[in-house]
């Protein structure tokens, strides 16, 4: 697939916003995820996230350019409880992350549902679950069958990816891809602009994507 940077005059084009936030355990790979779908690859190195990191990706769908805005938000309860209310402000999109090879980081996704709940997110927000490092398999700990049942269980499709491995990186897409195209699909959501509030660690990537639904 072809990336190229927007340029001016796509920027000035009016394009509908979704916004999707990117939730789970601090360490499941959340900012790796998010770097590699808007075309950054893995990154040589990464810290933990203070805050919220935004990405954004414009993408097209059935010929419609579309503005794909990616919270990256802090798994560490210190670095995110003062930005957790803008975090679930108007958004349109969850993706639920854990670590393939730390169980822990799969019994924890009651508690991100719990606060995604708490935050009232309707219903007709879709979720997607995302179990992360595969290209660990030596030390898999969470077993597909018990990541899909818990999927099912929650109305929300699995994808089991990793962020580092080059290969998946279409799988990596894909989650996003998924979700914009629920997300297109529900005519209803209005242009309009950023909600998001200043961030102290932004590190954005652009790009422009033509995309082939996955849906
Ligand atoms: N092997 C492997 N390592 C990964 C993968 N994704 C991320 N990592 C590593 O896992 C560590 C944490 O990755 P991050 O993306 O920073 O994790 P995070 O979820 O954003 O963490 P917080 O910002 O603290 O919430 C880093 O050392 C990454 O290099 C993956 O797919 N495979
Ligand atoms: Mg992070």
């Amino acid at each position: 697939m072809a990336l190229a940077t927007s340029s001016v005059s796509e920027d000035s084009v009016q394009l509908r916003i979704f916004k999707i936030i990117v939730i789970g355990d601090s360490n499941v790979g959340k900012t790796c995820l998010t770097f590699r779908f808007c075309g950054g690859g893995f990154p040589g190195s990464s810290e933990a996230t203070i805050g919220v990191d935004f990405r954004e990706k414009t993408v097209e769908i059935d010929g419609e350019k579309i503005k794909v805005q990616v919270w990256d938000t802090a798994g560490q309860e210190r670095f995110r409880h003062s930005l957790v209310e803008h975090y679930y402000r108007n958004v349109h999109g969850v993706v639920f992350v854990y670590d393939v090879t730390k169980l822990s980081s799969f019994h924890n996704l009651r508690t991100w549902l719990q606060e995604c709940e708490g935050h009232a997110v309707p219903a007709l927000v879709p979720r997607v679950l995302v179990g992360n490092k595969c290209d660990l398999l030596e030390q898999v700990e969470v077993p597909s069958g018990l990541a899909l049942n818990f999927a099912k269980a929650h109305k929300m499709v699995l994808f089991e990816t990793s962020a580092k491995d080059p290969s998946q990186a279409k799988n990596v897409e894909k989650i996003f891809m998924s979700l914009a195209c629920q997300l297109k699909a529900q005519k209803s959501l209005p242009y309009r602009g950023s909600n998001r509030p200043h961030s102290s660690n932004e590190r954005e990537v652009a790009g422009v994507a033509k995309n082939i639904c996955p849906c």
